[in-house]
C-alpha cells in the first residue's frame, strides 16, 4: 500500500510542533517485535508493562516513525525519525488503522453482535445466513476468522482482535469481494478505553444479553453496559447526516437489533440514534421476531417463527435452548437485509454446530462428552440446568477459573457447578501469572457451600490433560462428561508461557486410550 504519515494521521489531533510527513509508510504495529522496516511503531502503555520503553526496540527493528501517547512518554523529542505525539496513543491506533487501510469499512455493510453470552455462535449464525441468502461475508469471531469461504482459527487470544488486525481483516474481505463483515464485538473492544472498534462504522448493531462478567475491567455493571451499549450508539458513524436521512427516506438503513427476553433490550434500544430502524426478537416476550413452540433436546430444538416477514416452521441442530435465541437473531438481521425468509431458514437449519460450543465428541463411547466454552456463572447456570434432565446418568463437570480476571467468579462456578453435577473435577483453565493451586481452593470454596466433599464429591487435578483423562476413565453408561471453560480455545497460558491446548482432541486422546475409536457421525 502506498500511505504517507500524512495520510494516516488524517482527523487525528496531534500535540507539539509539525514534522516531516511526508515519508511513506509501509505498516503499522503496536508491538516492537512486530515492527518491519519502513513500519510506524504506535506506542502503547499496558497493564504489565510500558510500550514506551521499546521504542528503542522498534526502530532497531526499522520503523520510520513513531507515534507516543503525551501521558506516558518521557523520552527525547526528537527521535532521528518523526515523532508523534498524541493524548492517547491506544484510542488513536482505530483512526491510524483505519487510514492505513483506507477505511475499507465504509465500503462494506458491518454487523456488530454484543452480548455476554451467544456472541460467538450467533457471530457464525449471521454470517452463514447471509450466505444462504447469497450474500458474500466476512467474519471476525472469537473462534475462526472467515473471509468468503476461506476459515481459520482465531489465534489472537482476543475475541475481538487490536483495531490493526480488525481494519487489515476488513480490507481483505473487501479484496476478497465480500459486501458484509460481521464482527463478534465484545465489551472490551468496545469500551471507549480500548476503541479496537473505532471507524468500523457499523450498520447493524445486535444485543443478545446481559450478565456479570468482567466487572474487574468496567468498574461496575452499569460501565459493563454502557460500555456495550456503545455499540448501538455508534450505529451510523461515519455516514454522513445526508446519507441517513434524505428527507424521510433513509438511503443506507441502519437497524438495532435486541433481545426482548432480556430486561436491558430498551436500554439497548435507546442508545441508538432516532433514525435506527428498531427490531425486536424473543423467546419469552412479546417481539418482532418471535419464537412459539419451541421443544429443546440433544439434537437440537424445534420450533415456530413468526416475523414481519412471514411465518416458518424450524429446525435447529444446534443444541441449546439458548441457541434459539441466538438463532432468532441470526434470522432478524438476515431479514432486515432483505434475506428471503424460505432461504434464511433453510441456512440456519444447514448449520451442523460450532467448535467448541455446546459441541459433542462421540468415538463410540456409551456416555455423552460435550466441550463447551462457558466460563461464567450465567453460563455454567444455563448449561448444567438445561443439561441436567437431560442426563440419564451422572454428570461430571471438568472446569478452572481464569488467572488474572474476574475472581469474585470462582467460587460461585464451584457452587453452581456443585449443585448439579455429580462429580467436579477441577483443574487448570488459563492461570497466567497467579498461583493455579490457590485458584482452584477458590472454587472449592464454593463447591463445598454446595455440599460436595474431596473424593466422590470432588477431585482437584491441575494438570488439565490429566484432569479429563480421569473424568473420562470415570464416566459410566449413561453419564455426561462436560468439559467447561476451553471450547474453542488454541493454548492454556501459564506464568511460564501459553502451551498448545485442543480440548477436542484431549477429549478423544482420552477415549482413544479407553478403546473408544469410531470417528464421529
Ligand atoms: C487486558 C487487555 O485487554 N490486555 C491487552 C493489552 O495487554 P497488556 O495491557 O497486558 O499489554 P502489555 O503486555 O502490558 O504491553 C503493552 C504494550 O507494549 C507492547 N510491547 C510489549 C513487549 C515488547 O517487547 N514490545 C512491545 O511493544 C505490547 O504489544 C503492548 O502494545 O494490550 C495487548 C496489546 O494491545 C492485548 O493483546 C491484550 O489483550 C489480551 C490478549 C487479553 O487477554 N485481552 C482480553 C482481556 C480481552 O480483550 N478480552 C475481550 C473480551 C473477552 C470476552 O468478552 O469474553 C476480547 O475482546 O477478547
Amino acid at each position: 500500500m502506498s500511505v504517507t504519515l500524512r495520510d494516516l494521521l488524517v482527523g487525528l489531533e496531534t500535540i507539539g510542533p509539525p514534522t516531516d510527513l511526508d515519508i511513506p509508510i509501509l505498516g503499522l504495529a503496536y508491538d516492537s517485535r512486530q515492527v518491519r522496516p519502513g513500519w510506524l511503531f504506535v506506542a502503547i502503555r499496558g497493564f504489565h508493562v510500558d510500550g514506551h520503553q521499546y521504542v528503542d526496540h522498534a526502530l532497531k527493528a526499522g520503523a520510520v516513525a513513531v507515534v507516543v501517547d503525551v501521558r506516558h512518554w518521557n523520552g527525547p523529542t526528537t527521535l532521528g525519525v518523526p515523532l508523534i505525539t498524541v493524548a492517547d496513543s491506544r484510542v488513536a491506533l482505530a483512526p491510524l488503522a483505519a487510514n492505513f487501510y483506507a477505511h475499507p469499512a465504509a465500503h462494506l455493510r458491518t454487523i456488530g453482535i454484543t452480548g455476554t453470552k451467544g456472541k460467538s455462535t450467533t457471530t457464525d449464525l449471521v454470517s452463514q445466513v447471509l450466505e444462504g441468502g447469497g450474500l458474500r461475508t466476512g467474519m471476525i469471531s472469537t473462534v475462526d476468522f472467515k473471509i468468503g469461504a476461506r476459515r481459520w482459527p482465531n489465534t489472537t487470544r482476543q475475541s475481538t482482535p487490536e483495531a490493526p488486525e480488525i481494519q487489515g481483516l476488513l480490507h481483505e474481505m473487501l479484496d476478497a469481494g465480500c459486501s458484509y463483515a460481521v464482527l463478534e464485538s465484545t465489551s472490551h473492544a468496545l469500551s471507549p478505553y480500548w476503541n479496537r472498534l473505532g471507524n468500523v462504522y457499523f450498520d447493524v448493531a445486535v444485543f443478545l444479553n446481559v450478565t456479570h462478567e468482567h466487572l474487574d475491567y468496567h468498574g461496575s455493571f452499569e460501565q459493563y453496559r454502557a460500555d456495550k451499549a456503545r455499540l448501538f450508539a455508534m450505529l451510523g458513524e461515519g455516514q454522513s447526516e445526508a446519507s441517513c436521512h434524505q428527507g424521510d427516506r433513509v438511503e443506507r438503513p441502519v437497524w438495532a437489533i435486541a433481545n426482548a427476553d432480556d430486561p436491558n433490550c430498551q436500554f439497548f434500544l435507546d442508545a441508538a440514534p432516532s433514525y435506527a430502524r428498531r427490531l425486536t426478537f424473543g423467546v419469552r416476550a412479546a417481539a418482532d421476531v418471535r419464537a412459539h413452540a419451541v421443544a429443546s433436546g440433544p439434537s437440537g430444538s424445534h420450533l415456530r417463527v413468526t416475523t414481519p416477514w412471514g411465518e416458518a416452521a424450524l429446525h435447529l441442530q444446534i443444541p441449546g435452548s439458548f441457541n434459539v435465541s441466538n438463532a432468532l437473531a441470526a434470522l432478524s438481521v438476515a431479514l432486515s437485509q432483505g434475506v428471503p425468509l424460505e432461504r434464511a431458514i433453510t441456512a440456519l437449519e444447514a448449520v451442523p454446530g460450532i467448535r467448541g460450543r455446546m459441541q459433542p465428541i462421540h468415538l463410540g463411547q456409551p456416555f455423552d462428552v460435550i466441550v463447551d466454552y462457558a466460563h461464567n456463572p450465567d453460563s455454567f447456570e444455563q448449561v448444567l440446568s438445561m443439561l441436567r434432565p437431560l442426563t440419564k446418568g451422572r454428570m461430571i463437570a471438568v472446569f478452572g477459573s481464569a488467572g488474572e480476571r474476574d475472581r469474585a467468579k470462582r467460587s460461585v462456578q464451584g457452587e453452581i457447578a456443585g449443585r448439579y453435577a455429580d462429580l467436579l473435577v477441577l483443574t487448570d483453565e488459563d492461570p497466567r501469572g497467579e498461583d493455579p493451586a490457590a485458584i482452584i481452593a477458590e472454587i472449592v470454596e464454593g463447591a463445598e457451600r454446595a455440599g460436595k466433599r474431596v473424593g466422590d464429591g470432588y477431585r482437584c487435578i491441575p494438570n488439565r490433560s490429566e484432569a479429563i483423562h480421569v473424568a473420562i476413565a470415570a464416566a459410566q453408561p449413561g453419564d455426561l462428561v462436560l468439559l467447561l471453560g476451553k471450547g474453542h480455545e488454541g493454548s492454556i497460558i501459564y506464568a511460564s508461557g501459553a502451551i498448545p491446548w485442543d480440548e477436542a482432541d484431549v477429549a478423544c486422546q482420552a477415549l482413544r486410550s479407553l478403546g473408544y475409536t469410531k470417528p464421529d457421525a
